[in-house]
């Protein structure tokens, strides 16, 4: 992903994964990322039809947020019936900071305080239309570590390595 400041965040690598509970957000975010030019590469980690109930939300939550933690994707979108699993999931993943955020100010916050790179949606939960603007909208953030959020940030991460 490319972060020049003041200029469009392009080139994005996304991961988008869900559980059965979650296949028909995915499938539709799956599709507007692939059209979002922004994005350079949407990895889709299922479930998959005729499979959906191969991998629950642990499976993909965990292995989606693997891939963020190697470096092969900058972000994730997961989604499942409420977003809480999948965020658990992923956030167990060193490295990782997941949150569901279901309004338009949490999505904004959860990059531009938190840095999260995985966002939990609940197909049970929001519209289909909300979801797929949440989406948009977060690829539009990018986490600035100069800022006053950027030694919170630290903090967390400080941790983890401490451990
Ligand atoms: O929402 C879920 C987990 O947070 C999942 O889609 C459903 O989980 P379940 O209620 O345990 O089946």
């Amino acid at each position: 992903m490319q972060h020049l400041k003041g200029a469009p965040l392009v080139g994005f690598r996304v991961v988008v994964g869900s559980d059965d509970a979650g296949y028909q957000y995915k499938q539709a975010i799956v599709e507007d990322l692939n059209q979002d030019p922004r994005v350079a590469e949407v990895i889709d980690i299922g479930v998959h039809e005729g499979t959906l109930h191969e991998h629950s939300y642990p499976h993909i939550g965990l292995a989606a947020a693997q891939k963020v933690a190697a470096g092969e994707a900058d972000r994730a979108v997961l989604v499942c019936g409420t977003g809480i699993g999948m965020a658990i999931s992923a956030n167990k993943v060193p490295g990782i900071r997941a949150t569901v955020a279901h309004d338009s100010y949490s999505v904004e916050r959860s990059i531009l305080s938190n840095d999260c790179q995985v966002l939990a949606l609940g197909q049970r939960v929001i519209g289909l239309h909300l979801a797929r603007r949440l989406v948009k909208e977060w690829l539009g953030y990018a986490f600035d570590a100069s800022t006053p959020s950027g030694a919170k940030v630290a903090v967390i991460t400080d941790f983890e390595h401490s451990c």
